[in-house]
C-alpha cells in the first residue's frame, strides 16, 4: 500500500493503512459531487484505529447518499470498468487505493492508482504484475444514489425524466386524452363489425343510421382530444426546455476556468448543442410510443374478448417483434459509438480549421487540410453507413413480422370461422384485423425507436462530458464576504497546473500592504499570471495559505472577491453591445457620468467623445472597428467602474502602440489612488515606479524590493533592465531620478 510519500503500492506504511479506506471513500464520494469528512466519519461510526471491515464501509457509504456493492475483479476485468470508475480496490494488506483509470495507450497496459492520502491527487501507473502482488481481485463499486426528483444528480435519462415529470400534471393530461383516443380508436373497427355482420346481413337501415352518428360523434371527439393531445405536449415540451436551457447554462458558467482552457470553445458548444437531440427524443420519439403503446391497455383486452386463439396468435408475433429489438441493441449501440466518435472527430477537425484560419492561409495548409478533412469524413461515412445497414437489418426483419399480423390473422380467422368456431364471423375477423394491425404499431415503432434512443445516448454523453464536469470550488456556496481592503499575503504557495510535469509555483511567499503598487517581473512562464489566477480563486487547489485583508482566500464567497477585484488582461474580450454597455458590463446600475469617470480615468474619453455617436457606439463582432489600445482602455475603464479595491493588469498595456501606452501609464498614479494595484509587465520601464517589483524565476520569488535596490543587488532584473535599455551604461550605482526619466523617455 503506499503513503502519503510512496505512490509505490508495494511500499505499504502502516500509517496509511490505518485510514486508507474512508480517504478513498472520501475522494470517489467527492468524484460523485459529495463531500464527507473523514474526521466526522470517524467520529459518527466511532471507528477506532484500523480500516473498517468491507461491511461498515458499505454501510457508511449508504448512509452518506452512496450505493456501494463488493465485487471480485481480475486485470482483463479493469480495462472495461469506464464508466464505473472509480473504484476502490482492497489489497491484501487492509488498505485501499482507488482505481481512477485504466490506460492501454501505446505502451503496456496500466492501472492508474490514487493514494486516497497524498494532497495532490497523484497517480501511479502499475502493471499486471506489480498489483497481483499486493491485491487479489477484491473490489468495492461506488456510486451515487439519486432519488428521481433529485435536481442535484448528474446530467443523464434520469435527470432528463425528473425535469419532465416536474410537469406531471400536463403529461398526466396528454396520457389521459391518449387513453381517450385509445377508446375511440375501437370504435371504427367495432363500426365495420356491425355494418358487415348486421346491417349487410340483415340489411338494418336503422342501425346504419345509428352507426353514422356514432361515427360522427367519435370523429368530431377524437379530433378535439388529438388537439388537446398536441396542445399540452406542445406546453408541456416548452417548459421542459425553458427547465433544460437554464440548467445548462448554470452548469456550463459554473465551471472551473481550466476546463474551458482545455477545450476548444466549439468543441463545448458542439457538446452542449446535442442536448437538442436528446430532448426531441424524449418529448417527440419517446413519449409519442409511450402514447401509443398506451392503446395497448385497451387493444389487448378487445382483442381477448374478439377471440382469444388470434389474440394469443398476435402477442406470439409481438413477442417475436420485441425479442429481435433486445438482439439488435447492443451491436447497434456498439455501431453507434463509433459514429460518435468519428463525427466527434470530424466536427473538432472542422473548429480547429476556422479556428486557425489565419494561420492556414498564411502557412497554404489547404491542401494538407483538405486531405485531412477528406479523411475524416470517409470515417465517419463509413461509420454511418455501417450503422445504418446494421440499423435496416431489424427494420427489414419486423417489416414482414409486422404485416404477418394482418395476414394471419385474416388466413387463421378463416380457419377458425370454417371450423366452426362461432366466435369468429366475417365482420369480427376484419374489426380484429384492424385493431390487431394497430396492435402491432407500437412494436414497429419501438424498433425504429432503438436507432433513435442510441443517437440520444451518444447525445447523453457528450452533454454530460460538459455539464456532469466538476463545478468550481466556491462558487454559490457561502463563504465569508469580509471588506476586502487589499491586503494581500501570500505563504508558502505551491501550485501545478493539471496534467503539468513542474510545479507553476513553487514555494513563494509575499505580502502586499494595501494601497500599494505591487510590479511582477520575471521570464516567460516564470508563474507571474499564475499568482494573479490565484488571487482571483481560480484554482483552489494549491498548497499553503493566501489570505486577503486576513481572511483564507478559500474562506471567501467567489463572487464577493472577483467584484472587489478588477482585472486587465493583455488581450481582453468585449461584448457586442455599445461602449457604454460594455464600461457598464459588471455595473449595469452605473450612471452615464459613472461610465464617463471610468473613461476618463483609462484615458478612454478622447477617443470615445471623437466617435461620432460617442458612448453609443456599437462594438463590432470582434471588436474590428476599435484598434487594440482603444479596446484596451475600454477594458480598464470597464475595470474600474466598479471602483475595485485590488486592480491586477497582466501585460494590460504590453502588445499597445507607444503612444496607447503612454496615455495609460501616464493615468496609473491616478488609477492607482485607493487601491492595491498588481502590474504584471515585462517592459521594465513601465514597474520602476512601483512600491515593490517581486522577481519570478521559475516559479520561486527571486527577490522583491525597489527598482534601485533591485537594481542593485538582483542579477536577473540588472540583466533585463540592461537589456532593455542599452543606451545606459551597466555602472556600479544608479541615480534611481535619472533611471526613472530614462525609463519614461
Ligand atoms: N492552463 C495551464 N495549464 C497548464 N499549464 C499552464 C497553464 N497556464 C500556465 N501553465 C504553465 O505554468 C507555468 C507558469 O505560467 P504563467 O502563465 O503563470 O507564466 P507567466 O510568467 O505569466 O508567463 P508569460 O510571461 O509568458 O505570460 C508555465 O510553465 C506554463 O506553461
Amino acid at each position: 500500500m503506499q503513503s502519503k510519500t510512496s505512490a509505490d503500492p508495494q511500499n505499504a506504511s502502516p500509517e496509511a493503512a490505518r485510514t486508507t479506506s474512508l480517504h478513498a471513500l472520501a475522494v470517489v464520494a467527492r468524484h460523485h459531487g459529495l463531500h464527507l469528512s473523514v474526521e466526522q466519519l470517524q467520529r459518527d461510526y466511532a471507528l477506532e484505529a484500523g480500516e473498517p471491515s468491507n461491511r461498515l464501509l458499505l454501510k457508511i457509504a449508504e448512509d452518506n447518499g452512496l450505493t456501494a456493492r463488493t465485487t471480485k475483479l481480475r486485470w482483463k476485468h479493469l480495462s472495461r470498468l469506464d464508466k464505473a470508475l472509480p473504484v476502490l480496490l482492497r489489497l491484501r494488506d487492509g488498505s485501499t487505493m482507488v482505481l481512477v483509470a485504466f490506460r492501454e495507450d501505446g505502451g503496456a497496459p496500466a492501472a492508474m492508482l490514487q493514494d486516497p492520502l497524498s494532497t495532490d491527487q497523484a497517480c501511479v501507473a502499475v502493471d499486471e504484475l506489480r498489483l497481483s502482488s499486493v491485491w487479489d481481485g477484491e473490489a468495492i463499486f461506488i456510486k451515487r444514489r439519486h432519488r428521481i426528483s433529485d435536481d442535484e444528480q448528474p446530467f443523464g435519462f434520469g435527470w432528463l425524466l425528473s425535469q419532465i415529470l416536474k410537469e406531471r400534471r400536463i403529461f398526466r393530461d396528454v396520457c389521459l386524452s391518449a387513453l381517450v383516443l385509445s377508446l375511440f380508436a375501437l370504435v371504427p373497427p367495432l363500426v365495420y363489425m356491425v355494418i358487415v355482420d348486421r346491417v349487410l346481413v340483415h340489411q338494418r337501415m336503422s342501425t346504419l343510421y345509428v352507426l353514422l352518428a356514432s361515427l360522427a360523434f367519435v370523429l368530431v371527439f377524437d379530433t378535439l382530444f388529438g388537439y388537446m393531445r398536441r396542445y399540452l405536449v406542445a406546453i408541456g415540451t416548452a417548459k421542459v426546455d425553458a427547465r433544460i436551457s437554464r440548467y445548462i447554462f448554470d452548469r456550463m458558467i459554473g465551471l472551473p476556468i481550466d476546463f474551458f482552457e482545455r477545450q476548444p470553445t466549439g468543441v463545448i458548444s458542439y457538446k452542449l448543442n446535442e442536448v437538442w437531440r436528446i430532448r426531441n427524443f424524449m418529448t417527440g420519439q419517446l413519449l409519442g410510443t409511450l402514447l401509443d403503446s398506451l392503446t395497448l391497455i385497451v387493444l389487448i383486452p378487445a382483442m381477448f374478448i374478439m377471440s382469444p386463439p388470434l389474440a394469443f396468435l398476435v402477442l406470439g408475433v409481438a413477442f417475436l417483434m420485441c425479442l429481435v429489438v433486445v438482439i439488435y441493441i447492443g451491436p447497434l449501440a456498439r455501431a453507434y459509438g463509433k459514429v460518435v466518435q468519428a463525427e466527434h472527430r470530424k466536427g473538432s477537425f472542422l473548429i480547429e480549421v476556422l479556428h486557425g484560419m489565419r494561420t492556414v492561409k498564411s502557412l497554404a495548409l489547404e491542401g494538407r487540410k483538405r486531405m485531412d478533412w477528406d479523411a475524416r469524413v470517409a470515417d465517419a461515412v463509413r461509420a454511418n453507413t455501417n450503422m445504418q445497414l446494421l440499423a435496416n437489418q431489424p427494420q427489414t426483419i419486423l417489416q414482414p413480422l409486422e404485416k404477418s399480423i394482418y395476414a394471419g390473422t385474416l388466413v387463421v380467422g378463416s380457419y377458425l370461422a370454417l371450423s366452426g368456431d362461432a366466435s369468429v364471423n366475417p365482420g369480427t375477423l376484419v374489426a380484429f384485423s384492424m385493431i390487431a394491425s394497430r396492435a402491432a404499431s407500437p412494436f414497429v415503432q419501438i424498433a425504429g425507436l432503438m436507432q433513435q434512443f442510441q443517437e440520444a445516448r451518444g447525445a447523453v454523453l457528450q452533454v454530460g462530458s460538459v455539464v456532469n464536469h466538476a463545478p468550481e470550488q466556491g462558487l454559490g456556496k457561502q463563504g465569508v464576504r469580509p471588506t476586502i481592503k487589499g491586503d494581500i499575503s501570500f505563504s508558502d504557495i505551491r501550485f501545478r497546473y493539471q496534467g503539468a510535469q513542474s510545479p507553476a509555483l513553487d514555494g513563494i511567499s509575499f505580502a502586499i500592504e494595501p494601497g500599494t503598487v505591487v510590479g511582477i517581473m520575471g521570464r516567460s512562464g516564470s508563474g507571474k499570471t499564475t499568482v494573479t489566477r490565484l488571487l482571483q480563486g481560480l484554482h483552489q487547489n494549491y498548497d499553503g495559505l493566501i489570505k486577503i485583508d486576513g481572511v483564507d482566500l478559500r474562506e471567501i464567497d467567489l463572487n464577493h472577491l472577483r467584484s472587489n477585484l478588477g482585472v486587465v488582461l493583455q488581450d481582453n474580450f468585449l461584448f457586442n453591445g455599445t461602449i457604454r454597455e460594455n464600461i457598464m458590463a459588471a455595473n449595469r446600475s452605473a450612471t452615464l457620468e459613472e461610465v464617463m469617470r471610468a473613461a476618463r480615468l483609462a484615458g478612454a474619453e478622447e477617443f470615445i467623445e471623437r466617435l461620432p455617436r460617442g458612448y453609443e457606439t456599437m462594438i463590432e463582432e470582434g471588436s474590428a472597428n476599435l484598434s487594440g489600445g482603444q479596446r484596451q482602455r475600454i477594458a480598464i475603464a470597464r475595470a474600474l467602474l466598479v471602483d475595485p479595491t485590488v486592480l491586477i493588469l497582466d501585460e494590460a498595456t504590453s502588445a499597445l502602440d507607444p503612444d496607447s501606452e503612454a496615455i495609460i501609464n501616464n493615468n496609473l498614479t491616478r488609477i492607482a489612488q485607493g487601491r492595491t494595484m498588481i502590474v504584471i509587465s515585462h517592459r521594465l520601464a513601465s514597474l520602476v515606479n512601483c512600491d515593490q517589483i517581486m522577481v519570478l524565476e521559475r516559479g520561486k520569488l527571486y527577490d522583491m524590493g525597489k527598482h534601485d535596490e533591485l537594481l542593485q543587488r538582483c542579477d536577473v532584473y540588472r540583466h533585463l533592465w540592461f537589456q532593455q535599455n542599452r543606451h545606459l551604461s551597466p555602472g556600479p550605482s544608479h541615480d534611481r531620478a535619472s533611471l526613472t526619466t530614462a525609463a519614461s523617455s
